[in-house]
């Protein structure tokens, strides 16, 4: 995993000879801040849009009006009795939980922005039991709310009522891993981070990365088709997972646990259950392919003064780099204000953009080259002011780690609203600049970051609390904004309850209602994580 170190500080004695360059490794009190953003237990609307040709388009006049964002009224499911509860403890003993005290972390998100009700946890081992207790709720007519890190950031992973509360937490055993192959098949709540540490040690790795790795699980990360970190390189979860079992909502197990990279037997029904946040069934095992460890990684940590640079850098990157790119994320000044304010965390360069560059290769000598020509480049064209190189594991870490904490940063800053965009990566900082002349003073941080490789933005605004004036500026707006760049208002964390009744603002009517219409054929009575997903005019 290390570069050699005399090899990388030739690349800095190179480098260093052009003016304005400051290549050094990172500070001490860099290194030593922790490296993982600890979210504990973190789980969190489009324009309307038609294909003309390979044009999309949008009028206004066709375009639904989308309803509150506010939550809706209860459906009618079934009250939980204490026959309920005897027919649950009977299965799974000593593993449903109803005491107040304990339900508060799992009733709540990670945000503190949505809250429900529900008095029952149930906690199952195996998928024999969560398809006792899905056929079982859906005979009565009771409504499920599945679990896994609660690490999401749209209000997916909470009860919004008194949904019962079924956690993957036990389901966290693996149950094989080929290392000829790299797949490997676990249940779904075993831990990223766990995954990712038993296959550093078959020489392998995860194919997606998340800030959120020490506490989401892959079943969360499944259902809510997480991007991440790696997706520039390994692809989205629609490619790397090759199978899955999951519980349908008549308690049905559908075996779709392939281990095949191709299998084109008719419809590949698994990729319906991918990112369909449990509103279709409850994954409860995955099979994934699994890449080999990189032998070399390399992570610089760049700054540039405009935008556009940060852009062709980018554009450089791609071609100098090429196969051995493994990651291009950014973050802008404002970010970095805030990871030295409330993380204490120290900037090893100071610009208005920051970019995180990670290469992983399998030859270390050869990866150090180019990422040497690369950089070089890079400086003589002006199109990076300053830069820093870590080849070591602690201080790859603590790189990523200025990447990967913002968001805890934005915690700290305020009751933080949070946008997660594609679009096309010319006009990305755009929103950003335009949100910020928009909001004004009344916005105490407008900040913007995420995965540029990927065309996708983080934009989060925060205030002291919450502001239903600085609301109403942020809102229809961000969303037409996007529409009309032809951009997708969920970009990776999925649309949950604070985003579903935004849909029509990415997809057309047409698929929308042809979505209303799976969810009717897979959940009927709509006992799934209701409330969530599909706009309130589309619920079975
Ligand atoms: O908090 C956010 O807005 C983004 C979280 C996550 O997707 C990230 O890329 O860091
Ligand atoms: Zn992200």
């Amino acid at each position: 995993m290390m570069g050699t170190l005399p090899r990388m500080l030739k690349l800095r004695a190179v480098l260093g000879r052009h003016q304005n360059l400051c290549w050094n490794f990172p500070s001490q009190a860099l290194k030593q801040q922790s490296c993982l953003s600890s979210r504990p237990g973190l789980l969190l609307g489009s324009s309307w849009q038609c294909e003309v040709g390979s044009k999309r388009h949008h009028t206004e006049a066709d375009r639904p009006k989308p309803a509150p964002a506010a939550a809706p009224d209860r459906l009618p499911f079934s009250r939980i009795t204490e026959e309920d509860l005897a027919f649950f403890r009977n299965i799974l003993p000593g593993r449903v939980v109803t005491d107040p005290d304990l339900l508060e972390s799992n009733n709540e998100d990670w945000l503190k922005s949505v809250r429900g009700s529900s008095e029952v946890l149930l906690r199952p081992q195996t998928s024999q039991e969560v398809s006792q207790i899905l056929k079982y709720c859906n005979s009565r007519n009771l409504a499920v709310n599945p679990q896994g890190g609660n690490t999401g950031l749209v209000g997916g992973s909470v009860p919004v009522y008194d949904e019962i509360i079924l956690s993957t937490a036990l389901m966290n055993h693996i149950r094989s891993f080929d290392s000829i192959s790299g797949i490997l098949t676990c249940q779904a709540g075993c831990v990223l981070e766990d995954l990712s540490l038993y296959l550093e040690q078959r020489d392998h790795i995860m194919p997606l990365d998340l800030g959120a790795k020490g506490s989401c699980h892959i079943g969360g990360n499944v259902a809510t088709n997480a991007g991440g970190l790696r997706l520039l390189r390994y692809g989205s979860l629609h490619g790397t997972v090759l199978g899955l079992e999951v519980v349908l909502a008549d308690g049905q197990v559908l075996d779709c646990l392939a281990t095949l990279r191709k299998d084109n037997t008719g419809y590949d029904l698994k990729q319906l259950f991918i990112g369909s946040e449990g509103t279709l069934g409850v994954i409860t095992a995955a099979s994934i392919l699994c890449p080999r460890k990189p032998k070399s990684v390399n992570v610089a940590f760049l700054g540039c003064e405009t935008f556009e640079q940060l852009l062709k850098t980018f554009q450089l990157c791609r071609g100098m780099l090429g196969e051995i790119l493994s990651a291009y994320e950014f973050l802008d000044s404002e970010c970095m204000r805030l990871l030295n304010t409330h993380l204490k965390l120290t900037n090893p360069v100071h610009c208005q953009f920051y970019i995180v560059i990670e290469t992983s290769g399998s030859e270390p000598t050869h990866d150090e080259e180019k990422l040497h020509n690369f950089l070089e480049e890079a400086m003589t064209s002006s199109l990076v002011s300053e830069g820093t190189v870590a080849t070591e594991d602690s201080k790859i870490k603590a790189l990523w780690s200025l990447r990967e904490r913002v968001t805890e940063a934005l915690a700290h800053d305020g009751y933080t609203y949070k946008y997660d965009v594609s679009l096309p990566v010319e006009e990305l900082y755009q929103l950003v600049t335009d949100m910020r002349e928009r909001v004004g003073g009344r916005a105490k941080s407008v900040v913007g970051y995420g995965h540029v490789g990927d065309g996708n933005l983080h934009l989060n605004i925060t205030s002291q609390a919450k502001d239903p004036a600085l609301l109403a500026d942020i809102e229809p707006f961000v969303y037409e904004w996007t529409a009309k760049h032809r951009g997708s208002i969920s970009a990776e964390h999925g649309l949950g309850l604070k985003k579903r009744n935004y849909i029509y603002y990415s997809k057309p009517s047409q698929a929308v209602a042809l979505m209303g219409q799976i969810k009717a054929l897979l959940d009927p009575k709509g006992i799934l994580n209701p409330y969530k997903t599909l706009p309130d005019d589309q619920k079975p």
